[in-house]
């Protein structure tokens, strides 16, 4: 039995039911999904400073999950807020949404686009992309404008918007696959993969399964340089619970 902490770093719990659903869906019958909010910080991140707050949330919540005695963590938001400082917190493997996504398309196509949220956030996916690699990779950044929390107000409304702008991606940007930009999007992916019969990749499915794959190789966090253990001083004020 493995146990996978699934962290939605901004604090809607309706985007973490849903996160938690795309999660349980592909998980292993072995893998216990345990699916968590930020207990503090942003509704929705949706740029560097929500991205600051919410980095801190994810943090505590890596903290709890061990104290659970998790195997592994998912970051499942698209900027993938506070990896590596989560790394350095984690025992198991830590994979972010964003990584994960990217990793996958990589293995399906020699191109994708990325289809996110608000404009502002598509420099964040860009950074991401450099970091990872995969610049070279990514035919398109596109964002539907409307904001996170769009998808979480049973409209419809940016659902339709991410269908019909991963319709025209596929027309236009010559990519083989599309990668879905945002953790709330993570219920759209596999009806979309089969309207359109190109891989549309949500990335909290594809870290789930990640994370299940290292766990399953035996491998935890390299706690070797820069990963290692945090360096031991006395936090205090809003911090001192992390101690
Ligand atoms: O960066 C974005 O647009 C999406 C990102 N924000 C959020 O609250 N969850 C996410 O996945």
């Amino acid at each position: 039995m493995s146990v996978i902490q699934v962290i939605n770093p901004n604090t809607s719990d309706a985007m973490t039911a849903t996160i938690a659903a795309a999660a349980r869906a592909v998980a292993a019958p072995g893998t216990e999904i345990i699916a968590v909010s930020a207990a503090q910080g942003v509704p929705s991140i949706e740029g560097h400073f929500d991205e600051a707050i919410a980095a801190v949330g994810v943090l505590e919540q890596i903290n709890r999950g061990k104290a659970q005695g998790v195997d592994g963590h998912v970051i499942a938001c698209f900027g993938d807020p506070g990896l590596l400082a989560a790394r350095e917190l984690a025992r198991g493997p830590v994979i972010g949404i964003a990584e994960a996504a990217m990793h996958m398309a990589t293995l399906v196509a020699t191109r994708f686009t990325v289809v996110t949220t608000l404009p502002r956030t598509l420099v964040i996916a860009r950074h991401l992309l450099r970091q990872y690699g995969f610049e070279h990779h990514c035919a398109a950044l596109h964002a539907i404008d409307l904001p996170v929390l769009a998808l979480e107000d049973g409209s419809g409304i940016a659902q339709e918007k991410v269908r019909q702008r991963c319709i025209q991606a596929l027309r236009e940007d010559g990519c083989g696959a599309i990668v879905l930009g945002c953790g709330g999007m993570a219920s759209l992916a596999r009806d979309l993969t089969q309207e359109v019969g190109v891989p549309i990749i949500d990335g909290v499915s594809a870290a789930v399964k990640m994370v299940e794959a290292l766990i399953g190789l035996g491998l935890s966090t390299s706690k070797q340089g820069d990963l290692a253990w945090p360096l031991r001083k006395t936090m205090t004020g809003a911090f001192e619970h992390l101690n």
